[in-house]
């Protein structure tokens, strides 16, 4: 009996191809099962490359491409086109084994071949070439086989290499990628080391090597199986984990572990299955948790999908799951009852009467983020700690005289909380911490933290004390280019060390490779801390999966802007895509209004966003803020002017502290990032007058 293999790439086009031939495709294949391989036909190629590559016909118009192995039954679908394309892939391409991970790899031998005699005429002249350094052993031991390494051999410049990244067998081009951008053998092998196998390799055996391929090949177990994989391979996670991801997710760690990585690379699944895996060890509770509300919603239903039997159910039971400002205030109640809180026009209000009274010269706003920012934030109580407190990131230096003036303004302004019996949300998490922390009996044995980026110190302290110090503690998932609120810590500070835990996962499994490089120069250059006294870099961040360039368009008015997004959402939906697959993301609720009338006016459904969960019957509007945590097939960035993106209300002016004006800037520049990986496939930006000043437009 034969058995049906499907790659992954297929999956991800599978969604273009319009209705009908997706019906075609899954009735074709759901026959496979019975099928012997006689009853298959599939048919050779004149002219191939590779014989184990076949065409199966769908209908008078398209073919599949068939990897089909000399020996064994696993038939693996690799392409969907229409028929003159499919002869043509299937003539160029060659299939084989990597010899250091034992997976299947496909290659374009037509554009090897085709490519590599100008490159070793240019390689001729040249000084040197990019490879010289590093030897055929270590290329060997990399899986680098002999075709890619005479290949490898000829290349002179990065660029050459960036180029071939469309035909090279993709983990050998990995390994190319890493050895040219300055990684040693070591280093790249260590990098692979998930993907390793200990097995002996038969270079000739595919079906093995298919077998050994779960992070490129979905094997489907049945017709009821590759239904359900075909109408929805985003659930694929659930299953289906990239070998470095699965690695990160099942390892023992001794102390707190982090795993970080571009937008889309699968941080917050990787999150999930670390908590089913924990649960399931049965160690004791777990709690996941992450910055707000709608967030930690949808971690709760991802991990639902995870509970796939009897047994992980029970496990996952003794999980919880909730955001950190509502475990503060569940530990507060405990002890305090209900806290009556600060309203924010109250507090602004106290700054103001106590600068006046005391003769302070900082407005509400500097003071209220000074208290937050350093005394909250690093647990201040005394005059003594605060002159000799760190301010980084506070922009505006404060002499000693000034810094006493603030500390007699904060003074006052906390024995007026106490005097009221009020309390902010930060102060809430303040306490609940030095509850947690005076506790022997913690309420957790292990923390799974998401976007980690964006929690704050007394955060941080909370979760800290929530949970023993031991192996396996705290695992914590984050990217912070896509820090969205004001909160730069230092692990280190708040007592987590994660040096040697760390992981970084570079796969993007959601945004095509067109729209991640085009997101990415949105923060060419900028430097972004990386939680632990370091920079982050995104470098090598990359999506397999090639796309449209993002569409972008300026228009002279908001009316005309507006005209302009509807029209493009109704050519989406003219291509068959589905209202809930779009999304349209804004800087302001203003202009979520705004959206939503003028498409609901051209006769689109469309909803604004709330708590997060989209509706499939329409567009959804969300401001970008909104946006973190979601995905859409199709994305529209609207409003993305200089008079809306930098938001000046969330800009510090210049004059005020430079220092905040730059990280304020560097938030905003991270935001519109944010919202642009939300596109899965296609995204569109436009503006109205002059574009804002982060996008290439602008330069
Ligand atoms: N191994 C995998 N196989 C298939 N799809 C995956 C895999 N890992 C992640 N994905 C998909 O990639 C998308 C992004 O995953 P996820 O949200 O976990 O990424 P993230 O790194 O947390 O993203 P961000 O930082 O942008 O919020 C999701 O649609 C998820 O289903």
């Amino acid at each position: 009996m034969a058995n049906l293999a499907i790659h992954r790439t297929l999956l991800r086009e599978f969604g273009s191809l319009e209705k009908p031939v997706q019906e075609r495709v899954s009735e074709v294949f759901s026959k496979f099962e019975n099928a012997t391989h006689a009853g298959l036909h599939l048919e050779k190629v004149n002219g191939a490359r590779d014989d184990r590559i076949r065409t199966i016909r769908i209908d008078r118009y398209w073919r599949g491409v068939v990897l089909a192995p000399e020996s064994g039954d696993t038939y693996t679908l690799l392409k969907v086109l229409g028929h003159d394309e499919a002869y043509t892939w299937a003539e160029r391409r060659r299939a084989s084994v990597n010899t250091a991970t034992g997976r299947i790899e496909i290659r374009d031998a037509e554009a090897i071949d085709s490519s590599l005699p100008q490159l070793a005429r240019m390689a001729e002249s040249a000084p040197e070439r990019l490879f010289d350094g590093v030897g055929d052993a270590d290329m060997q031991r990399l899986g680098v086989d002999e075709e890619t390494l005479r290949f490898a051999r000829a290349l002179t410049d990065p660029v050459q290499l960036e180029a071939a990244k469309g035909f090279l067998p993709p983990v050998q081009w990995e390994v190319l990628y890493g050895l040219a951008s300055g990684m040693t053998a070591d280093e790249v092998w260590e990098e692979m080391s998930a993907s390793i196998t200990a097995e002996r390799i038969d270079p000739d055996d595919l079906d093995a090597a298919v077998r050994r391929s779960p992070d490129r090949v979905v094997l489907v177990d049945g017709p009821d199986e590759l239904m359900a994989v075909f109408a929805r391979p985003f659930d694929l996670w659930r299953v289906y984990l990239h070998p470095m991801q699965q690695q990160v997710a099942q390892a023992r760690y001794s102390g707190p572990a982090r795993v970080t990585g571009g937008p889309g690379t699968g941080k917050t699944v990787v999150a999930l299955h670390r908590a089913r895996t924990l649960a399931e060890r049965g160690e004791g509770p777990a709690l996941v948790t992450t910055f707000t509300s709608t967030l930690a919603d949808s971690l709760s239903a991802g991990l639902k999908l995870l509970a796939d039997d009897a047994r992980t159910a029970e496990a996952l039971e003794n999980v919880t799951v909730e955001h950190v400002d509502r475990l503060a205030h569940r530990v507060f109640r405990e002890v305090h009852g209900q806290p009556a809180l600060l309203r924010p026009e109250r507090e602004r209000k106290m700054w103001s009467e106590i600068a006046e009274r005391l003769g302070v010269p900082f407005g509400p706003g500097f003071l209220g983020e000074e208290w937050r920012q350093v005394v909250i934030a690093q647990d201040i109580s005394d005059a003594e700690g605060y002159l000799g407190a760190k301010r980084t990131g506070r922009g505006r230096r404060l002499g000693a005289t000034q810094k006493a003036r603030v500390w007699q303004a904060v003074f006052e302004f906390e024995r007026a909380l106490e005097k009221d019996g009020l309390w902010t949300h930060e102060t809430v998490c303040a306490e609940a911490a030095r509850i947690l922390a005076e506790r022997d009996d913690k309420p957790f044995r292990h923390i799974v933290v998401d976007e980690a980026q964006d929690l704050s110190a007394e955060k941080w302290r909370l979760l800290r004390a929530a949970a023993p110090e031991d192996h396996d503690d705290l695992f914590i998932a984050g990217d912070t280019h896509q820090r969205i609120y004001q909160h730069r810590i230092s692990l280190r500070d708040m007592g987590i060390a994660v040096a040697g835990r760390s992981a970084r996962l570079r796969i993007n499994y959601r945004t095509t490779a067109d729209i991640l490089a085009w997101s990415l120069e949105l923060l060419h250059g900028e430097a972004i801390d990386d939680m632990d006294g370091g920079l982050e870099t995104i470098a090598g961040c990359r999506s397999e999966v090639r796309g449209l360039a993002p569409r972008t368009t300026g228009y002279p008015d908001r009316a005309a802007e507006l005209r302009g997004v509807a029209a493009t959402v109704r050519e989406w939906l003219d291509s068959d895509i589905l209202p809930g697959e779009i999304g349209i993301a804004v800087r302001s609720n203003r202009l979520v209004k705004e959206v939503s009338d003028a498409l609901q006016g051209a006769g689109i459904p469309a909803t604004a966003l709330a708590g997060g969960h989209s509706d499939a019957e329409r567009v959804s509007v969300g401001t970008m803020h909104r946006m973190k945590g979601l995905e859409f097939r199709c994305l529209a960035v609207a409003g993305a002017d200089a008079g809306q993106v930098p938001a000046a209300a969330a800009v510090t002016s210049e004059d005020e502290d430079p220092g905040a004006h730059a990280a304020d800037l560097l938030r905003e520049r991270c935001l519109l990032f944010v919202a642009c990986t939300r596109a899965r496939e296609l995204l569109s930006v436009s503006w109205q007058g002059e574009p804002s000043p982060f996008l290439p437009a602008a330069r």
